[in-house]
């Protein structure tokens, strides 16, 4: 069961293992929010060994009632509310998505696996979390996995909690349990509300491109396929009770990187260069907004070999390009249910 496969990362996860593994069965099962689209998996759908299960991981009776039908070996949790600003609008959602959701997943998890034959021998937990339980780094140092948690948003603060719940499982009731933090990412099929396909679409559409507070805030940027690939790798053999840091060492303050996409964009759209960067405005800080995040992936690249493959200004101009030749998606994502809060972010600025 790969949970949030609906989503911008599960669904890079859901097709990467459709195809790579036709002799697993691979089960969806996204509860589709505003941000998890089947539209991401519409090239997987017909796949033989794909099935997609509408079910929100906070209801413990429907998952339940998916490990009895299915068995599930094993489950990739990628399920969560993920948008830091909206976290600081509505923060009840994000604990019960991602701190009630995954106590509720392990919680299925470990009372299946109990009740087979072979017990917990065989099975694997892996939970997707991200580099932001670590807090914010000043202009020097890197988060390792020994960094201890210091989230700062109600988002980190939530994905921290459901980190020392997979923990917790694991010492308490040996749920073979293993875990990444990842930096962040980017590529296809990444909602619009989101900082590099929101200026993306905003260049497009010479709409203003909102900086928070002077840019100067760091980032470290890495390809979602290659984050798939790493969950692959750590999947199959990372070690059980183990935690992995995946990161790019790519790391670009936000006004660097929206200057640089200005001038892909206007390269691409035939604007003189120079154009798109006018639209650039400071808008106010994002409250308790973190300085730099920075991974240290050294364990998952000497441990299990994972590297990243893409250099960073050939992933993004594929990334522009994917923006640019599917608008349709963009617009079906960003109608419906979205579009109040969509509407609501912008009334902000
Ligand atoms: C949306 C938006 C963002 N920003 C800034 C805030 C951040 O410093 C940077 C990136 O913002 P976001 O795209 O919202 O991503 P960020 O807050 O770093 O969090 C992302 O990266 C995390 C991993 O580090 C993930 O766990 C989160 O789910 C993911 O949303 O750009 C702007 O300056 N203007 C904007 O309009």
């Amino acid at each position: 069961m790969v949970t949030g496969g609906a989503g911008f990362i599960g669904s890079h996860v859901v097709r990467l293992f459709v195809n790579k593994y036709p002799g697993y069965l691979i089960v969806n099962a996204d509860a589709l929010t505003y941000a998890g689209n089947l539209e991401n998996l519409k090239d997987v759908e017909q796949a033989s060994n794909y099935r997609f299960e509408r079910a929100d991981i906070t209801d413990a009776a429907r998952i339940d009632a998916l490990f009895e039908q299915y068995a599930f070996d094993a489950v990739i949790h990628l399920a969560a509310e993920s948008h830091v600003d909206r976290s600081i609008i509505d923060p009840l959602a994000f604990v019960k998505t991602n701190v009630l959701g995954t106590a509720t997943l392990l919680n299925s998890s470990r009372k299946y696996w109990a009740k087979t034959e072979s017990k917990m021998e065989g099975k694997r937990f892996y939970h997707v979390s991200t580099d932001e339980v670590y807090g914010s780094l000043g202009e020097e140092g890197f988060f390792t996995e020994e960094t201890s948690y210091d989230p700062r948003s109600p988002y980190s603060a939530s994905k921290a909690s459901s980190d020392h719940l997979v923990s917790a499982w694991y010492h308490t009731y040996g749920l073979p349990v293993v875990m990444s933090n990842c930096s962040n990412n980017y590529g296809s099929y990444h909602f619009p509300e989101k900082l590099i396909p929101l200026m993306i679409n905003n260049i497009k559409n010479n709409k203003s491109l909102p900086v928070y507070g002077k840019g100067e805030n760091v980032r470290d940027w890495l390809f979602v396929e290659d984050h798939a690939r790493a969950i692959d790798v750590i999947f199959h053999k990372g070690k059980t009770g183990d935690k992995y840091n995946i990161g790019g060492f790519n790391e670009w303050t936000n006004i660097d990187l929206v200057h640089l996409l200005c001038k892909i964009m206007d390269s691409k759209l035939g604007r003189a260069e120079g154009t798109s960067a006018k639209l650039i405005t400071y808008v106010t800080d994002r409250p308790g907004h973190d300085l730099r995040y920075a991974i240290d992936a050294t364990k998952l690249n000497k441990e299990l070999g994972w590297e990243p493959s893409l250099q960073f200004e050939e992933g993004l101009e594929k990334t522009v390009d994917w923006y640019l030749q599917n608008e349709d998606w963009v617009k079906h994502v960003t109608s419906g249910d979205y579009q109040h809060y969509y509407e609501e972010q912008y009334a902000r600025r």
